[in-house]
Order: structure tokens, then sequence, then C-alpha cells
């Protein structure tokens, strides 16, 4: 087993179907933080990875956190023993807050359809990806946090009636846009 986490080297790789042309991919381009706020284990026996989100206090949605974990996807998905995902928290009693309520607070809209679209990229990448993806919902799971676990093939949440997930986000005010 071996951890990993940061930037992704470029690289090429054909295996199961997936062609990988060492793309500068727009994850990539963006990442300017050095924090880790995705941890990674991959555990070559089994072929299945899990991904710990680890953004305190709630794992909120920022553009950095979205990031970090598409390359982290990214990464997985170019890795032909890499057959599963497992994504959970280790925040406690919170899997995923939802977006990051400062990023679209106040801000332009161009740094609004910036952060946007990479929530988009993030559903994306989650709802395409080949690998079989299990949200291991060890917490609340609000609006984005929700999309996020929806996006996976299965769910498994932790059976504590403290715990809620739902999309929740209109009652915010906030609506999706069109994508
Ligand atoms: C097809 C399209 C489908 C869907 C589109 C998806 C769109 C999604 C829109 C969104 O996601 S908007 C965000 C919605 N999220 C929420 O409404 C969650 C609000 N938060 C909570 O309910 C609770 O914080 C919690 C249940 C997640 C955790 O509760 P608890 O453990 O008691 O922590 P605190 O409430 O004390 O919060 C700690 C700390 O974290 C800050 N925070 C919480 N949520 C967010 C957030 N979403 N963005 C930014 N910051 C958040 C909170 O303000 C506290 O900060 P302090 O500085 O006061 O410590």
């Amino acid at each position: 087993m071996y951890a990993r986490s940061g930037l992704l080297s470029q690289r090429s790789c054909s295996s199961h179907g997936r062609e990988c042309a060492t793309p500068v991919l727009a994850a990539q381009r963006r990442n300017n933080s050095t924090a880790t706020k995705i941890a990674v284990e991959f555990d070559q026996s089994t072929g299945v990875a899990v991904m710990r989100l680890q953004g305190p206090p709630v794992n909120s949605l920022s553009l950095d956190f979205l990031t970090e974990l598409c390359i982290n996807v990214e990464k997985l998905e170019m890795d032909k023993n890499c057959r599963g995902l497992i994504l959970t928290s280790s925040q406690p009693k919170v899997f995923s807050a939802g977006l990051d309520i400062m990023e679209i607070y106040g801000k332009s809209p161009e740094r609004c359809g910036e952060f946007w679209r990479a929530v988009q990229e993030m559903w994306l990448k989650l709802y395409g990806s080949s690998m079989v993806t299990i949200a291991a919902i060890n917490g609340s799971s609000p609006a984005g946090g929700c999309l996020m676990s929806m996006t996976c093939d299965y769910r498994i949440m932790a059976d504590n009636p403290r715990y809620s997930i739902g999309l929740n986000e209109t009652q915010l005010g906030i609506v999706a846009p069109f994508w």
C-alpha cells in the first residue's frame, strides 16, 4: 500500500480502454495550492484506492479543494491497476458541507464562472469514471456534498440520526447553473 497526493506528473498510458495522452488538464493548470486537502491510499493488492477528504473544518468545496480532488481522481484514472475508489472523510461528523459559500459570495462573475466550472469538472470526473466509485458517507453531506456522493456508483451512509444529507441549496437561494 502506498499513499500519494499532490500534483500529477504527466505521462501516457493505455489500459482497459482508458487512453491517456499526457493532457495538461484544466485542474492541473489551476492548481497553485500547497496544502493537501485530499489524502489517497492505494492498495495495489486489491486495486482499490481510498480517498480521504481532509479540508478542515468541514470539507467545504473550495476551488483549491475541487482542483486537488480532480487531480487525484485523474491520477487514479490513469493507473491501470486502480479499479475501485472509495471516497470518504477524515473530518469528524462531516462528509462534506458542500460548496464553499465564501467562493460564491461577493465574487466577480468571472470568478464565479471559474468556480462553477470546477464544480462541474468534479462531478463529471466522478460520474464518468471507469473505476467503481463508492461514497462512504461518514457524516453530514448537504448540497454539494450530496451531489458529490450522488456521482458515485454506490453510497453507504453511517447510521447516525445527527447526520443529514440532501439537496438543500435552494433553501439558501443557490441555483446550480445550466450544464
Ligand atoms: C445537478 C445540480 C445539483 C446540485 C448542485 C449543488 C449545489 C450546491 C450548492 C452548495 O453546496 S451551497 C452550500 C450548502 N451547504 C450548507 O448549507 C452546509 C452548511 N453547513 C452545515 O450545515 C454545518 O456546518 C455542517 C452540518 C456541515 C457541520 O456542522 P458542525 O460540525 O456543527 O460545524 P459548524 O456548523 O460549526 O461549521 C464549522 C465551520 O465551517 C463553516 N462552514 C460550514 N459549512 C460551510 C460551507 N458550505 N462553506 C463554507 N464554510 C462553511 C462554518 O461557517 C463554521 O465556520 P466558523 O468560522 O464559524 O468556525
